[in-house]
């Protein structure tokens, strides 16, 4: 014999009853089966009920049940079947109306009548099943699931209702229908269960009758890794132990009400969730078996709670302190979900509803008011609009670490932890936090320990000229396989140029973004930043593919509330070392990053080498390089018969250099990278500290328009040539380099000979020649193709991942 149990949802419609009907005829064994109330009606009952008192208007209400009912009965009977069901539910809607209108004359509402006006759902859910069912018996769970009176709701008296209940074993039929939720005590008063009370009645009559096993029948594949409503990827658990059931249950995972487990697990029941709308999915065993291999089985919370603090030097040490705290908030019937204590004793915490605190205060108050006035306690701190969040596992036993990753993962992204409580059992971390970090919070947690299928990265991209267009793209191309390779799923939450902005938090459909950007409203780079802070998206990462100081001025707040920033704009790495010294501060002390590899040969590893170098105990103590592709490609190009004004138009057009040929001519895009190679490789150096010869003299640089320069530029070809050929005479070829030796660091021409390492460096390559304690006879070098849109986005793209690749 089995017993299932149909949820509010699987009772919310005539369909929905017709596919339980279906899932009931399917069993081949004898069955018994616990209904709840058809999906919503309890909360309008309470609802009536809370009206009532107040001597408002409940009418409506009722009417608004009734009719559901009708229609229900409607859609499932035939008319003669609707005249049986009316008479049989007859005296339920006589009781319901009159208790309902004694409270309304009285206001008053005791808990017998309350009881009575919440129970009345179930009451009538399993006479409409019954009738449906041909051949099922009907019985009335009143009399044999017995209560008493315990704090503010109702205990199970355990012995008694197993004694009633197993006497009903040769009463039985093949389909025995009980309703859930309603109970009685002593006096034959209607009783419930609490809210979500069908799951226990069931699982006692599955005690009681020691059913084969428990079924509970809801709108879900199972019991899921999290709560589906607010992890969209959460999946279903295959197998839970008791005990991992019990702790997720408790801490919030309303598939299943927590004191349900404790009589199948006293009598070895197994559990199955299945879902009645999806009836051949496999659905979660809940058993007696351990399973140690995964660390974390699932994930659960509870909102609207608050944190309480009892806190003073005076009770270090003291005993029964906690004895009498707790005495005290029992005494006023508060539950408490969760306590956390100082290994000092100098504070406790607990965690109880929103609803009790003010009440849980004055108690405590009231109990150690001498202390207070001693000064022994400096009273009772409160903290609102909390949640608690559980971790759970019987894997996290032999696991050591799983602690460091949860709370890291957590800090990482910017959420605060108030109190943390471990049990011995070790089988649930549980830690609160405030509620308006939850979804973020859960979010973290579900993907840090691959309960997702893949961790999210939700980008914010400003910039789309070529270097950011060609970001989009590889994104686009390689989406597919991060997701099936590296369980990385790279979400576009939004992306502006100088003049709009969109924002999607699921992901803007890639191949469409640019398009959808040009038709988007107007928005500043503060109101970017600010929706995405106010987003508070788990791996946030923003991305400037800009050459703005504008955007390079929100880093900091970005930094500092938990985004990660990866930048392709070097402004900000070469501005003063204390605004470069900040950001990085900032980061390493949110947990965040701040990655800027393409500041410095595009998408070349230079910086992550000195990264390397540097926090692995070397010192780097020469750096030798030619770090612009464009003034490359125009020396390794002007000859007795190519002017230099020509090569730099040439260079242009090819879209080597900037649109604007001076800001590479300049030589300060060269010694901006030379600032921040030197500041990664530990040398606090300022603009000003860098000797700077222009690649083309300081006068030659106007205001007017590039044309004009590009004409006025043929002046200096015969002086450049003249360097030029000198060089050459000797053998020579000049290089247009940054060098940092012996803490002097200069930006300029060299003239190189056939053996030095920049010789043959053709085209637009760049090269990084690093001389450190370890490489100093043969020092390292770094070259490559060190600019253009292609190789700048694919380095971008490297730094983004590495944002969760820790
Ligand atoms: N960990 C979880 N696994 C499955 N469902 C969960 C979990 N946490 C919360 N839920 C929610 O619990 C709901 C099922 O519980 P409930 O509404 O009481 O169902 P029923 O009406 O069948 O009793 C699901 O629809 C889901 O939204
Ligand atoms: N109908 C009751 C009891 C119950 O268990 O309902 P459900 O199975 O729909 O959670 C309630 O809403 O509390």
């Amino acid at each position: 014999m089995k017993v299932l149990k149909f949820g509010g949802t699987s009772m919310g419609s005539a369909s929905a009853i017709r596919q339980v009907q279906a899932i009931v005829k399917s069993q081949s064994e004898p069955v018994v089966v616990v209904v709840s109330a058809v999906g919503g009606i309890t909360d309008r009952l309470v609802l009536a009920a809370n009206t009532a008192v107040r001597g408002e208007d409940y009418q409506n209400i009722i009417e608004e049940v009734v009719k559901k009912h009708a229609t229900i009965a409607q859609e499932l009977f035939e008319d003669n079947g609707q005249a049986d069901l009316h008479s049989s539910c007859q005296d339920v809607w006589q009781e319901l109306r009159q208790v309902l209108k004694g409270v309304y004359l009285t206001r008053e509402l005791s808990t017998k009548s309350y009881d009575t006006i919440v129970g009345v759902g179930e009451r009538l859910s399993s006479v409409f099943l019954s009738q449906l069912i041909d051949g099922a018996k009907l019985f009335d769970s009143r009399r044999f699931i017995m209560t008493e009176a315990n704090g503010k709701g109702h205990h199970v008296k355990y012995n008694e209702t197993m004694q009633a209940i197993g006497e009903l074993k040769f009463s039985l039929s093949k389909v025995n229908v009980f309703p859930g939720f309603i109970a009685a005590n002593a006096d034959g008063e209607n009783t419930t269960l609490g809210r979500g009370g069908s799951d226990y009645s069931a699982a006692l009559l599955a005690a009681g009758l020691e059913a084969k096993a428990l079924e509970i029948w809801t709108d879900v594949d199972g019991f899921m890794s999290a709560d589906p409503r607010v992890i969209k990827r959460a999946y279903c658990i295959e197998h839970l132990s008791y005990a991992e059931a019990m702790e997720l249950s408790h801490f919030g995972a309303k598939v299943i009400y927590p004191p349900t487990i404790i009589p199948a697990l006293q009598k070895q029941i197994p559990i199955k969730v299945k879902n009645t709308f999806n009836a051949s999915a496999r659905g979660t065993l809940i058993d007696d078996q351990k399973d140690e291999q995964q660390r974390v089985k699932g994930l659960s919370s509870i909102k609207d709670v608050a944190l309480l603090t009892l806190q003073g030097n005076g009770m270090i040490g003291i005993t029964g302190i906690s004895m009498r705290m707790f005495s005290a908030l029992a005494s006023h019937n508060i539950n408490i979900i969760l306590i956390s204590q100082a290994s000092s004793e100098s504070s406790i915490s607990v965690v109880l509803a929103n609803e009790d605190v003010e009440v849980a205060r004055l108690a405590l108050i009231k109990e150690f008011d001498k202390e207070i006035a001693r000064r022994e306690i400096n009273g009772v701190s409160i903290d609102k609009d909390m949640a608690v969040v559980a971790i759970v596992g019987e894997g996290m036993k032999h696991a050591p670490g799983v602690s460091g990753k949860l709370f890291s993962d957590i800090g990482r992204n910017g959420i605060n932890i108030y109190a943390i409580a471990q049990g011995a059992s070790e089988l649930n971390i549980s830690f609160v936090i405030h509620a308006r970090d939850l979804r973020k919070c859960l979010n973290v947690v579900h993907e840090s320990f691959f309960l997702s299928a893949y961790q999210a990265i939700h980008l914010y991209l400003v910039g789309v000229g070529t270097v950011g267009k060609n970001l989009l793209q590889k994104i686009t191309r390689q989406s597919e396989r991060l997701l099936k390779t590296e369980h990385l799923s790279i979400r576009l939450a939004g992306l502006a140029n100088s003049k709009q902005m969109i924002f999607n938090d699921r992901g803007l459909e890639l191949e469409s973004a640019l398009e959808v950007l040009q038709e988007a409203s107007p928005g500043t780079i503060d109101q970017f930043v600010e929706q995405i802070i106010a987003n508070n998206h788990s791996n946030s990462v923003f991305v400037d593919c800009t050459a703005s100081a504008l955007v390079a001025e929100k880093y900091q707040r970005l930094l500092e509330n938990n985004v990660s920033v990866v930048t392709a704009n070097k402004i900000a790495g070469s501005s003063s070392y204390a605004r470069y010294e900040q950001l990085k501060k900032t980061a390493r002390q949110k947990g965040v990053k701040y990655l800027f590899e393409t500041n410095v040969g595009a998408g070349l590893p230079i910086i992550n080498t000195i990264n390397g170098m540097v926090q692995s105990g070397d010192r780097i103590l020469q750096l030798e390089a030619v770090l612009s592709g464009t003034l490359n490609y125009i020396v390794n190009n002007v000859s007795a018969d190519r002017p230099l004004s020509e090569v730099v138009l040439e260079a242009k057009e090819l879209g080597y250099s900037e649109p604007d040929p001076r800001i590479d001519l300049k030589g300060t895009d060269v010694l901006r990278k030379l600032l921040i190679l030197a500041r990664e490789s530990e040398y606090a150096l300022e603009e000003q500290h860098v000797e700077i010869k222009p690649f083309v003299p300081a006068e030659y640089f106007t205001d007017e328009a590039v044309e004009g320069f590009l004409e006025r530029l043929k002046a200096y070809d015969a002086t450049f040539e003249a360097m030029r050929a000198e060089a050459d005479a000797k053998g020579k070829v000049i290089r247009y380099a940054a060098s940092l030796k012996e803490g002097r660091a200069r930006v300029g021409f060299i003239e190189v000979d056939a053996h030095h390492p920049f010789y043959n460096l053709a085209d637009s390559n760049n090269k990084v020649i690093l001389r450190s304690d370890y490489y100093y006879e043969h020092p390292m070098e770094i070259k490559g193709y060190g600019a253009g849109a292609d190789v700048t986005a694919a380095g971008v793209f490297a730094d983004i991942i590495k944002v969760v690749n820790l």
